[in-house]
């Protein structure tokens, strides 16, 4: 599998933070994003109370084939332009660093940047995959993790593997206003408003317009 580390234009910075900053951690391939991605980040800052969330735009998923996946700067920048949202910040981060699995990028940020009460956030989807994650018991010790309902995920995730492994740490629902102050391991699932869009589907759509 070709791992795309293209970034010679892309803003590889991290985001500025302080100490006691609740925020969210966003990753995805958004290839392209969508405002399936901008559903699920408004929720999260409302639900979870963060004061902020990063989208953390990855130079290729492991598990993904990465022959369709646009350069991470134009990826970059479709985010940019997608989102206008005072508390959502778009980075490259993880590139400059090499990193390749979620682990390490939340080892590192952990390590960096003590004080900020981080929680990783991702669809149903990657929920009911994420026990093949590289070190994915590890990674739901070093913070709490937020999933958000998906069509075609939603029934199924919470009896995924992982799910069921995390099970006696599940947080109820309407616990979510204070979960970001939870210690790991922790996860909660939030249901909501739920939008079928997808990457996959505005690619084929786009070729179909080609
Ligand atoms: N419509 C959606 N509803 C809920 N979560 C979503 C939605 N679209 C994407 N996500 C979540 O956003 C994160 C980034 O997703 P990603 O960039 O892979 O988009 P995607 O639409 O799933 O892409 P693809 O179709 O190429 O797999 C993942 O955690 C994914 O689960
Ligand atoms: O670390 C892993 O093994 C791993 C496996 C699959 C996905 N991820 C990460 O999960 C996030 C969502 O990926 P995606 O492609 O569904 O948008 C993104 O940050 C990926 O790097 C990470």
């Amino acid at each position: 599998m070709t791992y795309i580390v293209e970034n010679s234009h892309a803003d590889l910075s991290l985001p500025g933070s302080a100490p006691g900053m609740r925020i969210g951690l966003f990753g995805g391939s958004f290839n392209p994003p969508h405002e399936g991605h901008r559903l699920v980040s408004r929720q999260a800052l409302k639900r979870l109370g963060l004061d902020a969330i990063w989208w953390l735009v990855t130079p290729g998923n492991p598990l993904k084939d990465h022959s369709e996946l646009k350069p991470l700067s134009q990826r970059i920048a479709a985010a940019r332009q997608l989102v206008d949202h005072p508390k959502v910040r778009i980075t490259g981060f993880e590139a400059k660093h090499g990193f390749k699995y979620s682990y390490d990028t939340l080892a590192y940020l952990k390590q960096t940047l003590p004080g900020r009460k981080f929680v990783w956030i991702m669809g149903a989807d990657n929920l009911v995959n994420f026990h093949k994650w590289d070190r994915w018991q590890d990674m739901a010790k070093l913070m709490p993790i937020a999933v958000y309902v998906r069509p075609g995920a939603t029934h199924s995730a919470p009896f995924s593997p992982a799910a069921q492994a995390m099970a006696r740490w599940r947080v109820d629902e309407s616990d979510a206003h204070d979960f970001a102050n939870r210690p790991a391991p922790a996860w909660i699932y939030l249901h909501g408003i739920m939008s079928d869009l997808s990457s996959t589907q505005l690619r084929q759509a786009a070729k179909g317009r080609d």
